[in-house]
């Protein structure tokens, strides 16, 4: 058997054990996501979190109250483990005759399940008002939930609720700066700030709620998309860039698949459904594509996750960040600089719609960083070969490696393919009717069976992704760095939210508030990989420094792939077992049996 045919034999089997286990959730339901009022900050009075408390092992008789409710049963074996008693035994009715034959390996499955999906949400103080649905979501410090408001009338929201008490003071103003910056934004292709509370331990964000989730699980499941779909999310993504960089003077710097989400649509199956081309084998169907809707389920699409997102200019003053009565040409550029790094990973994101793997890969992080940072990609044949050329101008346009050559948010949204509308109003009424179905959650979940976040490929997607794009980040703010002639530091004329960013002199070390000198080289980078162990990276980064040191300014590769690959260890060892690194074994295995980065 080829290594490849193992790997593929091995997600699947990962991915059906993962399956399985989500099977006992509850099933997501696709409302639409509530009006954002105005972002009150409320801070909850001091009580300790009920976090990490042991379940509580419920009487007996409680048991017999409801029969066959799943928090009965949960009880029952929480009960039984504490007790080693067989629960049937205790309960003198038909569940608990029925219970007996239930062997005991499926019992303590049920058990972990139920547990699982029921008892897994803390009560958290001050989040009285809201009900805690299901998880949908986790960063390094945070959970995010799908929540109802109990007490008014704001519907589904999701709340990200993030852990203080693990994070420096660094980490606690990053957020507070995020959430600051979302509160000034209000774009349909933005997600909202609902409202922003805190505890002694918390902070609650509570975020307009985008049902469908990432647009990361769509790659996954639709393999590839194509041209009208990816110009339909695309677009809406370019949309929410032009608001950021022309209207509100921000960057986001962290556009990509996970942080891009959507609202539902109905499914419309194709009439006609297309060839399959090679390696297409796995490939469902996106169905037909509705122009000004969307296509495969995904209508409205809404960018999320501004935790490394900065402001460049102020929008009342119009005047770059910081500054005060004079605009000098480098930090005109600068602006610019910024502004390109979310055009280049708007170029990485289309790349990846079009053909379902990304323009930058490599197993080793040394040849991906390079690649990167030369720019080297390929349209490969012949995933490649049916991708209008238009489509590839564009994306040749912001794969740009030079920053001042790279197209702008308006250059990319004048350029032809982007101009192209999808089926026009005639064709529409030409084709056949088709049924419109309700949204169909199982389409997203595959008859129950939710796509596994975190299998193998889809990881070492979200690795390429972080790597690539910190990586190109770091090139960028040497390239600025040399332009300017500045040796420490970096942009110490942005003031105000960015100045604990990018002020690298307070950063507390393993909570303990030690006071770093400033370095370059990797420190931006490993300030924008925000997972990362900070104490683990101070080795890496000691000799990172030395190498910087030895080589020069601006010769920072090889320190930029040593803190990288210390960020995709500690992102791996974070996310736990599923998150193994099997290579390109999914995403580009989906698409043939030849590795673009074998070919490239
Ligand atoms: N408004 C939302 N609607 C639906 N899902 C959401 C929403 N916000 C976040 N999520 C889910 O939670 C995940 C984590 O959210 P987010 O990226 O904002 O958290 P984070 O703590 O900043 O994560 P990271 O550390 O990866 O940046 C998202 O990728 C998404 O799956």
């Amino acid at each position: 058997m080829s290594t490849i045919q193992q790997l593929k034999n091995f997600i699947r089997h990962g991915k059906q054990a993962r399956a399985a286990n989500f099977n006992e959730e509850p099933a997501r339901k696709h409302d639409s996501a509530p009006q954002a009022p105005k972002s009150p900050v409320t801070t909850m009075p001091d009580s300790e979190p009920q976090l990490g408390q042991a379940p509580q092992v419920q009487p007996v008789n409680v048991y017999s109250e409801a029969p066959g409710d799943a928090q009965n049963r949960a009880a029952q074996a929480a009960h039984a483990a504490a007790h080693h008693v067989e629960p049937a035994q205790q309960v003198q009715n038909k569940t608990a005759t029925k219970s007996k034959r239930v062997d005991e390996s499926n019992l303590a499955k049920l058990i972990a399940e139920e547990n699982a999906s029921k008892s897994k949400f803390p009560r958290y103080p001050g989040l009285e008002r809201w009900e805690l649905v299901e998880k949908m979501g986790d960063g390094a410090f945070s959970n995010v939930y799908r929540a109802k408001d109990l007490q008014g009338d704001l519907g589904e929201v999701a709340i990200k609720v993030v852990r203080k008490y693990e994070m420096n003071n660094m980490q606690r103003s990053n957020i507070l700066k995020e959430v600051q910056i979302m509160r000034q934004l209000d774009h349909p292709n933005i997600i909202k700030l609902v409202e922003f509370a805190e505890s002694r331990q918390y902070y609650y964000i509570v975020l307009e709620l985008a049902p469908g989730g990432e647009l990361f699980h769509q790659i996954v499941r639709l393999t590839y998309f194509s041209e009208d779909l990816s110009r339909h999310v695309i677009v809406q993504v370019a949309k929410a860039l032009e608001y950021l960089h022309e209207e509100k003077g921000v960057v986001h710097r962290d556009i990509k698949p996970e942080n891009i989400l959507f609202n539902p649509i109905p499914f419309v199956p194709s009439k006609v459904p297309k060839p399959k081309q090679p390696g297409d084998e796995d490939k469902v169907d996106e169905g037909e594509f509705i122009a000004g809707q969307g296509a495969g389920g995904i209508g409205q699409i809404k960018i999320a996750d501004f935790g490394l997102s900065k402001i460049v200019w102020d929008n009342q003053t119009m005047t770059p960040c910081g500054t005060v009565g004079y605009t000098a040409p480098e930090i005109v550029k600068d602006e610019r600089y910024s502004k390109s790094v979310d055009m280049w990973a708007l170029g990485c994101v289309l790349y990846t719609l079009l053909c379902g793997f990304p323009p930058f890969y490599d197993e080793s992080i040394e040849v991906l960083t390079e690649k990167v940072a030369k720019g080297q990609y390929t349209f490969l044949s012949p995933w490649w070969d049916e991708i209008s050329k238009s489509a590839q101008d564009l994306i040749s346009h912001l794969l740009t490696v030079d920053p001042e050559k790279r197209y702008t948010i308006r250059e990319f949204l004048a350029h032809p393919w982007v101009q192209i509308s999808g089926p026009t109003p005639m064709e529409e009424k030409k084709k056949p009717d088709f049924v419109l179905r309700a949204f169909d959650a199982s389409k997203f979940e595959e008859a129950g069976k939710r796509y596994d976040f975190r299998s193998p490929g889809a990881v070492n997607l979200r690795e390429v992704f972080d790597v690539g794009y910190a990586v190109h980040r770091q090139e960028e703010e040497g390239k600025r760095r040399q332009q300017f002639g500045v040796k420490g530091g970096q942009g110490k004329y942005l003031g105000g939210l960015n100045e604990e960013d990018e002020d690298e002199h307070h950063m507390e070390i393993d909570g303990q508030g030690g006071d770093q000198k400033p370095q370059h080289g990797t420190q931006s980078l490993e300030q924008s990989m925000r997972k990362t162990n900070i104490r683990d990276q101070e080795q890496a980064r000691g000799r990172d420094r030395e190498r910087a040191n030895e080589r020069g300014y601006g010769q920072h590769s090889a320190a930029i792939t040593a803190a990288a690959r210390q960020q995709v260890r500690d992102r791996n060892r974070q996310k736990g077992p599923f998150e193994l690194n099997l290579g390109n074994a999914t995403l580009l295995g989906k698409r043939g049996k030849k590795i673009p980065a074998m070919e490239a």
